[in-house]
């Protein structure tokens, strides 16, 4: 399996984005720390889906970056993308792993220890844990853990944590000190003024 990058960006799919545009942008900048997770709202088809994703493999393959699909892994097989990511209301992660094949990256939300452990026994290669933070791009996500919840996390497994809600630069040194390996994000990318400066931040603060 690949060695994971630390740094996250997850298409942002809030109205009037430019998901391309902050990829095109923080690539040159991470190149094979970068993780870009295709993630696409629940009513777009799956031809925007894999439309999004297979631009996005293209350049994640000139920066020997890595791309994965959030949720729907048919279009990460599709697009020959590293691997996906699945939660709650995803595929459990076994049936995920079956789907993906063993060699594949594979990603489980999880939000506390007893669901991070039975993540990765069913083949999870790392964990989304969060919210961190209270975060305004995703509706109806429970109580921010904060880093304390990802330690509880961190403590329980064996695989990389990334930490993930609301997560800046400055909230880097905290997730880290809590057993964190990366961090992943919409809107300290999508919505920096300047989202090239913001990966060398998120990158700085992770020690890369
Ligand atoms: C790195 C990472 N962590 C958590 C999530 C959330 O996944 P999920 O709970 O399945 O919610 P959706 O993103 O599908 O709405 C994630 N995507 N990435
Ligand atoms: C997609 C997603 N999942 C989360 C979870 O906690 O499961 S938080 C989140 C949104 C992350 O965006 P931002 O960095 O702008 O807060
Ligand atoms: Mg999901």
């Amino acid at each position: 399996m690949p060695s994971l990058g630390r740094l996250h960006l997850i298409t942002d799919t809030r109205p009037g984005r430019d998901p391309l545009a902050v990829l095109r942008a923080a690539l040159p900048v991470a190149r094979a720390e970068l993780v870009v997770q295709v993630r696409v709202t629940d009513d777009a088809t799956d031809r925007e889906a894999y439309d999004l994703a297979r631009r996005v493999v293209a350049l994640c393959a000139r920066y020997d970056a890595t791309c994965l699909v959030n949720d729907r892994l048919h279009v990460a097989l599709a697009v020959g993308a590293a691997g996906g990511h699945v939660g709650a209301d995803d595929l459990p992660a076994g049936a995920a792993r079956r789907v993906l094949g063993a060699t594949a990256v594979l990603g489980a939300t999880a939000r506390e220890p007893g669901t991070a452990a039975e993540a990765v026994a069913a083949g999870a290669s790392y964990l989304g844990v969060g919210p961190c933070n209270a975060t305004s791009t995703k509706d109806g996500l429970p109580a921010p853990i904060g880093p304390a919840g990802v330690r509880a996390v961190a403590a329980a497994v064996n695989v990389p944590v990334v930490a993930i809600g609301g997560v800046t630069a400055a909230d880097v040194p905290a997730l880290l000190a809590a057993g964190a390996y990366g961090v992943a994000v919409v809107g300290a990318l999508s919505g920096a003024a300047d989202p090239a400066r913001a990966t060398a931040e998120l990158l700085g603060a992770l020690g890369c």
